[in-house]
């Protein structure tokens, strides 16, 4: 894990070749041409930060002149309060995070109008770059938590888990006094720490419970990254008894079933539960919800969505109403024919409706809700279907961003990433990613594609052309590794891939999306678009795979003849097309003699496929 020092002293890096700014006048591209038909949007929100009241500036001005370290406690307070509320179990005081009360009367309206949530329009923001001790009270870990971070290399937690840790933390506490526990929506860039910001509370929370009962239920879309969450909970769990589960489908139902219930249990009340904390993709949720015997949400505490928007994009919607159901059932029916005891160790966080009819019986937590994206949807009807509990959105956003209501703020990208583009004659793609490998302008990265078809036959044909390549002849006598990384391969050769990468024996994995979110490989330095994102959330999470923790990363984004206006209108229309992206050009010499290479190398693939 990067530490919070390496996040503060990076500085962006440069290409080798060329760079021309967007707005050079020499430039003569499709996109350029464009240019003034958006000039007049560009110069309203322009005008906007002109325009922007004094206050509201000096305000930005103070925000900007922070000290991460020091007095990071004011920077993630909401600004329009100054009162902070008490824990009432001892905890240091937290930041109220109550409503913004400030909000203009025209902004409400305009989120109205909008069909927008208040609470979505208006979200608690903090400031990308804060880093708060780890030590600071209002997190108040305890000193197992501490020795995990200390292991792991966290010495300060970041913007996100500084907001959401003492968030969830006074939740808890709250809990305790019958109060209502608030749901959450968490938006911040990709690489920012969301996975800790979502972890570290809930093993505080759970670390001292007595018997082993489904707790804590987090979804994700893909196996890949729910191993990889699995882990960072196996990894805080250490010196804890808790247990974690997985079911991504990575082994047959009935293995995965007798890894998270057990049968002598007797499948009542939940207390068949082999595990505390389970990590799923939506698929196997709905299997077990649907066939496992003694499966139960009963006992939920938390239910977290790590990469919510994307879940919610699910073409099968049915595992949420599944999950819904099953709670709501369990709680209005009970699931159990077990005869409560207030001894019993299950009473205080069983859902049951007998219990909860009896006065005597303090009401179970209700179950938090916790949704986490870079790119957090805004489309109300597909909130509408979490039934969310009086939600607290908090946003980690950059000064740049202004209004949050806008596009800018949905799409926030980490300070340390730098980000090119060149405008590349379709046929000619594949001549100018040798260059940028040849050149070393790719460091060691991952290359996205439209296609698993074009993942495919580009790393054909890069396969072709390192091979033909003697290896004396590469600059610094260093062949260059090329290997394919999609859902065609098996999971087992993906993990195999994903090691050798990591240990610095493959150079570039050539993929299709299947890990454009989420995947967390600290040792990518460079990502290319060898085809352009079609859309900007598309854009944000593969450029994330780069630039983490506070890293320096470069996306460079290959953009065909005929895909370039879209490109262009598509950042314009998102806030980012300006200085933050800049234009590259390969050096026409190192072309030259990369040239037959190329040809040498598609006619070897090309006689591949005649045979
Ligand atoms: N406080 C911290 N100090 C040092 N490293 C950290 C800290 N928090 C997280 N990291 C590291 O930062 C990296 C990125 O974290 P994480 O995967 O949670 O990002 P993310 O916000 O979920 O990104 P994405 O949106 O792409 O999924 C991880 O390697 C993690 O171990």
């Amino acid at each position: 894990m990067g530490s919070s020092k390496e996040h503060k002293s990076n500085k962006k890096r440069k290409p080798e070749e060329a760079e021309r700014t967007l707005d050079d006048p020499s430039t003569s591209d499709p996109i350029t041409k464009d240019q003034s038909r958006k000039k007049e949007k560009r110069k309203s929100s322009s005008k906007s930060t002109s325009d922007e009241p004094k206050e509201k500036k000096n305000k930005k001005d103070k925000k900007r002149r922070k000290d991460s370290e020091g007095k990071a406690k004011d920077v993630h307070k909401d600004e329009s309060r100054d009162t902070e509320i008490a824990a009432p179990d001892g905890l240091q005081r937290f930041p109220d995070f109550s409503q913004d009360p400030s909000a203009s009367t025209e902004s409400i309206l305009k989120a109205a109008q909008l069909g927008i949530p208040q609470w979505l329009a208006h979200p608690t923001t903090v400031e990308r770059d804060v880093t708060v001790p780890i030590s600071d009270g209002r997190f108040a870990l305890s000193s197992q938590i501490l020795s995990r971070c200390a292991k792991a290399g966290v010495e300060s937690l970041f913007a996100v888990q500084s907001a959401v840790i003492p968030a969830l933390r006074a939740a808890h506490a709250l809990a305790r006094l019958r109060q209502h526990v608030r749901d959450l929506c968490v938006s911040a860039p990709t690489g920012s720490g969301k996975t800790l910001a979502f972890v570290i509370p809930i093993v505080e929370k759970l670390r001292s419970r007595l018997v082993t009962r489904l707790r804590a239920l987090v979804v994700l879309p893909t196996k890949d990254l729910a191993h990889q969450v699995k882990e960072c909970f196996a990894f805080f769990c250490v010196g804890t008894s808790l247990r974690v589960g997985l079911a991504a489908g990575d082994v047959p139902m009935a293995k995965e079933q007798a890894s998270l219930v057990s049968e002598e249990a007797g499948y009542l009340d939940g207390d068949s539960s082999l595990v505390d904390i389970l990590v799923c993709t939506p698929g196997r949720l709905y299997d077990h919800l649907t066939m496992t015997k003694g499966f139960t949400l009963q006992h939920l505490e938390f239910w977290v969505m790590d990469e919510a928007d994307r879940l919610l994009n699910e073409a099968n919607e049915e595992w949420l109403s599944k999950v819904h159901t099953a709670i709501e059932q369990e709680s209005l029916s009970g699931n159990s024919s077990n005869i409560y005891t207030p001894a019993s160790s299950n009473a205080s966080t069983m859902r049951r409706a007998d219990l909860q009819l009896d006065p005597l019986v303090q009401p179970p937590p209700r179950i938090q809700k916790l949704l986490f994206s870079a790119t957090l949807t805004g489309d109300p009807a597909k909130l509408a279907r979490l039934k969310l509990v009086n939600p607290l959105y908090i946003a980690v956003t950059s000064d740049e961003d202004g209004d949050l209501s806008g596009p800018a703020a949905k799409y926030t990208f980490p300070s340390t990433l730098s980000e090119y583009f060149s405008i590349c004659p379709e046929e000619k793609k594949p001549l100018w990613l040798m260059y940028m490998l040849w050149s070393r302008i790719v460091g060691r990265g991952i290359c996205f594609t439209k296609s698993l078809e074009t993942a495919h036959r580009l790393a054909q044909l890069m396969q072709a052309w390192t091979d033909g390549v003697p290896s004396d002849e590469w600059p610094e006598g260093r062949r260059i590794v090329i290997a394919e990384y999609s859902s065609e391969v098996s999971f087992t050769e993906r993990t195999r891939l994903l090691r050798l990468f990591k240990e610095g024996n493959i150079d570039l994995l050539i993929c299709s999306d299947l890990i454009a979110r989420g995947l967390d490989i600290d040792q990518i330095e460079t990502v290319v678009n060898y085809d352009a994102p079609t859309d900007m959330s598309q854009y944000t999470h593969r450029v994330g795979r780069t630039a983490r923790a506070g890293k320096n990363g470069s996306a460079y984004t290959l953009v065909g003849v005929t895909q370039a206006h879209h490109f262009k209108t598509m950042m314009l229309d998102n806030g980012h097309w300006g200085p933050m992206l800049k234009r590259f050009d390969p050096r026409n010499k190192i072309m030259d003699a990369l040239r037959d290479q190329y040809k040498v190398a598609l006619e070897k693939v090309g006689s591949l496929y005649a045979e």
